[in-house]
Formats: C-alpha cells, structure tokens, sequence
C-alpha cells in the first residue's frame, strides 16, 4: 500500500527534527520528491544559467519527469525514514583517541612508520577540494605538526592528485549571496594556506597524477615534491577569471624565475613532470609502474632521522620568508575575493557546471 497523505506529512514534520544535516545531494532530493508530491511534475520555467540555487533545484525536479504524486510521496516517506533510522543509530567506527577524525570521507588521515599521511579521497571527483575538505585538512595538519611522527605527506586517491577547488563551492550560495561567499571564501583560503606556511615539519607531496589549481599553487610551500610521470601541472587562473594563490604569486617566480612563472600562473600553461621538475617545482620524477614503492620506500627511510634535527632544519630554511609568505598570502586572499565576485569568474563556472568548458 502507497504511503498516506498523513504518512506523508509525519514525514515532513520528522525532517525538521534530524539530529544530522544529511548533507545537500539529499536535500536537493526531498525538496525534487516533495515538490513532485504536492504541485506533480515540474510545471514552472527554467531559472538562468547563473541562479545556480534555483537551476540545481529546477533540474532535480525536474529529473523526476512524470512520477505520479503517489510516487513521490511513497519515496520521500522511504528516505525521511532511511535518515530518521540512520541519524539514530552509533556510528559505526569510534574515532582513534589521539586524532580527531575529518568529518566526510573525503579525506582519510593515517599514522604508520613515523609517516602522518593526508590522503584526498574523492577519486569520482578527481579529488576537487570541497569546503569541508578545506576544513579537514587544516584540521589534520594542526594534528599532525603535534603528533609522534616525523613527516607529513599529501597524496591523492585514484588517477588523480586533486583537480584543485571544487567548482560547486561557489554554488552554495549564502544569504548574503555573492558578497559573503566571497568574504568566507577568502577567509578560508588564507587559513588553509597559513596551515602549509606555518607547518613545522618535514611536509612531502606525492603526487600520484595531475594536479590542478590551488593542488599546484602550494606545492611551492612543500619541502619535497615527489611525481609520477603520468603527472602534469596546471595553474589554469585566467581561463576561471581567476588569479593566483597558495603564495605562487612569489614562490614560482623564485622558483622558477619570473618568464616561466608568467607562463603558468598568466596563460595556464600546462606542465608535464619533467617540466616541472627540470623548472624546480618538483623534486623528482618516478616511473608510474614504481612510484608508490620507490617513493614509500624512501619516505620510510627519511622518517627514521632524527625528527627534532629535521623541524630545526626546516625552521632555518623557512622562517626567514615566513612573514613575507604571509603577507603574500594575504593579499593574494583579498584579490581574488574580488575575482570571485567578477562576470569573467562566474561565467567561467557557469560553463565549467553547464558542461560546455573543460581545462
Ligand atoms: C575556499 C576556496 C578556496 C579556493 C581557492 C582557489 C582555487 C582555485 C583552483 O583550484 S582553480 C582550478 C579549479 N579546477 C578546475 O577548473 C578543474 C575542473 N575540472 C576539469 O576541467 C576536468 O574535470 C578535469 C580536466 C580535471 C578532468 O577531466 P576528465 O578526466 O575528463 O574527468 P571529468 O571532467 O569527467 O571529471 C570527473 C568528475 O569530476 C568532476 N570534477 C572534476 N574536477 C572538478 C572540480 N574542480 N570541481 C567540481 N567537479 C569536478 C567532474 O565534474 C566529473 O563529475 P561528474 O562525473 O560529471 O559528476
């Protein structure tokens, strides 16, 4: 038997009382589910391309095509109960008594051998940087300048490193719209990159594919950068409307110098790894077919020196640029607050989310 219009409405009333924000994908499909069983199939116009919050809502509902209203209510009455009974039950995996936990999956942090390894984990994604990933990240790096291990490494899970920022972030638009977003994009940005800045230890890259964006940015904060040869390198800013970050505006010119630098950070070119080693950026490069082992092997090997010798090392080298990083960090955070909020940006991800650009 279908669910009942009361059935239907408990339903209703239960959502507001989960203990658990069961996350956007989920709401986008109650609201998809509880617009069909009230009003049937979607029957208003399509929002603009750039009213990304109306269009995501439009396009969920009307996915739904001609599910009956009985349908739909059945369905949303499942899936209310699915989250009550969820939101409900213990979690499965007690956290580990001496690290916090991220909060989504989408990053899983590992202690082994005196190594402390920050894996990126959304390989469906090609690793893109979600919000919370920004969050967890800083979270684990704070955990990790304090705990047993010696060094601190990035990897990425899949074909990919990380395909830089989520562009969906600048989907999520807050009540103060574009203005806000902005603002606490900024802010977040210059926290995470404080994080790699600030870090105390001996901090390594592994990077297990192409890497995009900020995935590239920072890796001029990185005592070591370790690559795959299937890797690649790429800044691409001006094709988002975007501009520089991760402090790249001063480390790549000095890493690289100025002309090579222009080239990546102004025109977007893409860099193979033995272009970016042979420019500085990495520090070698490792047959795919090897590189896990040959580079573990060696990171199990470097963890086994002497930690406090190589934190001290790592203070006399950095601490001299530490507050000129940070000022860099600040400015180039301020800029692209304003970038973010400019026609050329907005068109970009309205391509980018419409399908019609790829890098
Ligand atoms: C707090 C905010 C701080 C912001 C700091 C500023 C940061 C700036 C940057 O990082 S700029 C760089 C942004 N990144 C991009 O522009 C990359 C966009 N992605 C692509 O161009 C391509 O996806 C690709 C070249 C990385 C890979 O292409 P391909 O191998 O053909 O795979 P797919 O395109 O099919 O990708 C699979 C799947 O992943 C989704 N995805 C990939 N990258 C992103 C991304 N950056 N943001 C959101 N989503 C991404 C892609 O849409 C596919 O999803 P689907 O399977 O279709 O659901």
């Amino acid at each position: 038997m279908l669910a009942s219009q009361k059935d239907f409405n408990n339903a209703v009333s239960q959502v507001k009382l989960l203990k658990e924000d069961p996350g956007n994908e989920v709401k986008l499909k109650l609201y998809a589910l509880y617009k069909q069983a009230t009003e049937g199939p979607c029957n208003v116009p399509k929002p603009g391309m750039l009213d990304f919050i109306n269009k995501t809502k439009w396009d969920a509902w009307n996915a739904l095509g001609s599910l009956s209203k009985e349908a739909a209510r059945q369905n949303y009455v499942d899936l209310v109960s699915r989250l009550s009974a969820s939101s409900e039950s213990p979690s499965p995996e007690a956290p580990a008594a001496d690290r916090k936990q991220p909060e989504s999956d989408s990053l899983v942090v590992t202690s082994e051998d005196g190594i402390t390894t920050i894996r990126l984990n959304r390989p469906a994604k090609k690793n893109a940087l979600t919000t919370q990933m920004y969050h967890d990240i800083i979270a684990a790096l704070q955990a990790a300048s304090k705990d047993e291990s010696a060094i601190t490494v990035l990897t990425g899970s899949g074909d990919y490193y990380c395909s830089g920022n989520d562009l969906t972030n600048f989907t999520h638009l807050p009540a103060g719209g574009l203005e806000e977003m902005a603002r606490s994009a900024a802010a977040l940005l210059r926290d995470f990159v404080n994080c790699f800045i600030d870090f105390p230890k001996p901090l390594v890259a592994v990077v297990n594919g192409p890497a995009v964006g900020i995935s590239v940015t920072i890796l001029g904060l990185f005592d070591v950068v370790y690559a795959t040869d299937r890797a690649s390198f790429h800044t691409p800013f001006s094709h988002l409307g975007q501009s520089p970050e991760g402090c790249s505006s001063y480390t790549f010119p000095k890493i690289m110098g100025s002309s090579k630098a222009a080239e990546m950070l102004l025109f977007g070119k893409k860099l193979t790894a033995q272009e970016a080693c042979a420019q500085g950026l990495v520090t070698e490069v490792f047959p795919d077919g090897t590189f896990q082992k040959e580079v573990w092997a060696r990171l199990k090997a470097y963890s086994k020196l002497p930690p406090n010798a190589m934190r001290i090392s790592k203070q006399i080298i950095r601490n001299r640029e530490k507050e000129k990083l940070h000022a860099v960090n600040a400015e180039e955070s301020s800029v692209l607050r304003e970038r973010w909020q400019s026609d050329e940006c907005m068109n970009a991800i309205a391509s980018f989310l419409s399908r019609k650009a790829k890098l």
